[in-house]
């Protein structure tokens, strides 16, 4: 089963979300997609569980905060310098999420255009409530990369920067693009950019 829950649910965790902490892989990908993110495999069984997460979800009581009535994730303690907060964790597809918010691009095969996000919109981890930076924090203190993970396979992770995080400081990344729109999708030479949000 990919439903893994833990013990214990995140504080501020929605109820209408799946919490999940191994990736979940969506019927639309193909078998080939598949092997490449498994690392060789096209098996849909779980794979290992996402390291705990550095992040707790808090929401967003602040008024002049551009998320305001929202939720961010805060470092739960000091974070040193280009360390693993947390995996993004989602549904792993190859379907067209036109309206998440929470659909960050994993990987494009240059042959086919097959595409494969990690979409967190109905289940993932506290990765989700990572916000922009954008008139938050004046730089991110965080980023997108990915590496494949013990299991092999490929995972998106937000890691700290060369600054490190203080604890209780908002984790902010950079979505990668103007957040003008109400939905863009990235340029595809960035695998690593949320590429539907939705700024309001
Ligand atoms: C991946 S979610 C981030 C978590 C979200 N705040 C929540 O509570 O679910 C992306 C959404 O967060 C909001 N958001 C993120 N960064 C923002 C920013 N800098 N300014 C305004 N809204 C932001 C937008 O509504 C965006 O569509």
């Amino acid at each position: 089963m990919y439903q893994c829950h833990p013990p214990k649910l995140p504080k501020n965790w929605p109820t209408d979300v799946l919490y999940l902490n191994t990736p979940y892989f969506h019927p639309s990908m193909s078998d080939d997609a598949l092997s490449f993110v498994r690392g060789g495999s096209s098996k849909r069984t779980p794979l290992p569980p996402s390291p705990h997460s550095l992040g707790m979800i808090r929401p967003i009581m602040d008024r002049s905060h551009p998320a305001h009535g929202q939720h961010g994730l805060f470092a739960a303690r000091k974070i040193s310098p280009r360390t693993l907060i947390v995996e993004y964790i989602g549904e792993v597809h190859s379907d067209e999420r036109p309206t998440s918010d929470y659909d960050v691009s994993l990987h494009r095969f240059a042959g086919n255009g097959e595409s494969i996000g990690v979409d967190a919109s109905n289940m993932g981890n506290e990765a989700r409530f990572v916000n922009d930076y954008r008139g938050i924090r004046p730089k991110p203190n965080a980023e997108f990369a990915d590496r494949r993970a013990t299991g092999g396979d490929l995972r998106m992770g937000i890691w700290s920067l060369a600054d490190g995080i203080r604890k209780g400081d908002e984790i902010v990344v950079s979505y990668g693009k103007d957040l003008v729109t109400l939905t863009w999708r990235a340029p595809y030479e960035s695998s690593y950019s949320i590429f539907a949000v939705a700024i309001h």
